[in-house]
């Protein structure tokens, strides 16, 4: 990237320290317990009554519930996504990112269709040290117009498909899929430890305008100064990310607001709550801030698959996790307005502050 363009330099306070000490603690859930009898449902769990595998699914869920009320991040291992289809994936992306910047425009996003390749993210208006290539998860998917709050006008996002290598849609297909599955699976369990049936939330997923995003962070000159990512919160329901074995998210651990650096797992997937979730269970579980530091030797490569509801869902506390003793904390938001004011700030260097949940606090 030649001499370092000032838009990637963040204040002093942001920058990292990269002697961060790795995460002691985050969780790492099996969930080998969920598929060993697909058939039944979680939800009809009874405590009671419950023989060695009931008690199981009940520390299952038990262990969730625990998560994601003290991280807001857990890891899951045994999650029943196949090895090879992630490796394929993963390979595909690799050699996408190692051809010549003007072949990797030729798919480039536009402010029209969000999905494609691009390489000037702005977090918080500091430049990201990385490119990316989104793909919609739904092909086409229904997104609205604009970011206006009254224009109602809705339109197709399609995905672009890079040339080479010839396998990268097909290794997307059946990622894609693979993604979906365990998203539903993590939501059912996120609902069930909510205290709420496992398909509480399922019906807010019928259009889903989900996203998968090839994160490259390449070797940096300056890590003492950029980040990856800057840090946020993600703004939809669940994040559910494949990190190579290089390393460098961090979280900002909630007991002491320190960030601490996430140890890659092999074949692990990374699990955060985001806003959605924050508002749905009224602030019950956070979601919470995040970033990603570079280095300057090794390249790295992420795979987050962003769960999100239909564009039309009003997002608001759910009327059985609220009380007269802990009302709503949130005023009704539209998520297809949210998530297209959001973009359109990863996009445009503005002047305002990008939207945030809290902007609907009551
Ligand atoms: O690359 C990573 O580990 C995380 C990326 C991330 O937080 C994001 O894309 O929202
Ligand atoms: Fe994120």
């Amino acid at each position: 990237m030649g001499e370092v363009d000032p838009a990637f330099i963040q204040a002093l306070e942001h920058r990292p320290k990269l002697s961060t000490i790795e995460a002691q603690g985050i969780p790492v859930i099996d969930l080998s317990i969920f598929d060993s009898n697909e058939s039944s449902n979680l939800s009809s769990i009874q405590p009671l009554k419950a023989g060695v595998e009931g008690r199981q699914r009940v520390n299952l869920v038990e262990e969730i519930g625990e998560a994601c009320k003290n991280w807001g991040f857990f890891q899951v291992i045994n999650h029943g996504v196949p090895l090879e289809t992630r490796e394929k994936f993963e390979s595909a992306a690799r050699k996408f990112f190692a051809q010549s910047t003007e072949e990797k425009r030729k798919v480039r996003r536009d402010e029209v269709n969000p999905q494609g390749y691009y390489d000037t993210e702005l977090t918080k208006n500091v430049r990201d040290w990385k490119e990316v290539f989104d793909l919609t998860v739904k092909n086409p998917a229904v997104i609205p117009a604009s970011y206006q709050p009254g224009d109602r006008e809705v339109r197709e996002s399609v995905n672009r498909w890079p040339e080479y290598p010839p396998e990268f849609r097909e290794a997307f297909e059946e990622y894609a899929t693979e993604m979906e599955k365990l998203s539903h699976k993590l939501l059912g369990l996120i609902s069930l430890s909510l205290g709420l049936p496992e398909n509480r939330l399922s019906g807010f997923f019928n259009d889903h305008i989900s996203f998968i995003r090839l994160n490259h962070y390449p070797p940096c000159p300056i890590p003492h100064q950029a980040l990856g990512v800057g840090r946020h919160k993600d703004g939809g329901a669940l994040t559910v990310l494949a990190q190579d074995e290089v390393g460098g998210l961090e979280v900002k651990r909630k007991t002491d607001e320190e960030w601490v650096r996430v140890k890659p797992t092999p074949d692990a997937y990374i699990v955060n709550v985001g806003d959605i979730v924050q508002v749905w269970s009224n602030e019950k579980y956070e979601s919470v801030e995040h970033r990603v530091t570079v280095n300057s030797e090794r390249e790295r490569f992420s795979i987050p698959f962003f769960f999100n509801p239909d564009h039309h869902v009003m997002v608001e506390p759910l009327e059985e996790l609220t009380t007269e003793q802990n009302p709503p904390k949130y005023r009704a938001y539209n998520w297809g307005k949210f998530f297209a004011t959001r973009r359109r700030s990863n996009f445009k260097k503005l002047d305002v502050e990008n939207i945030q949940i809290s902007h609907f606090k009551i």
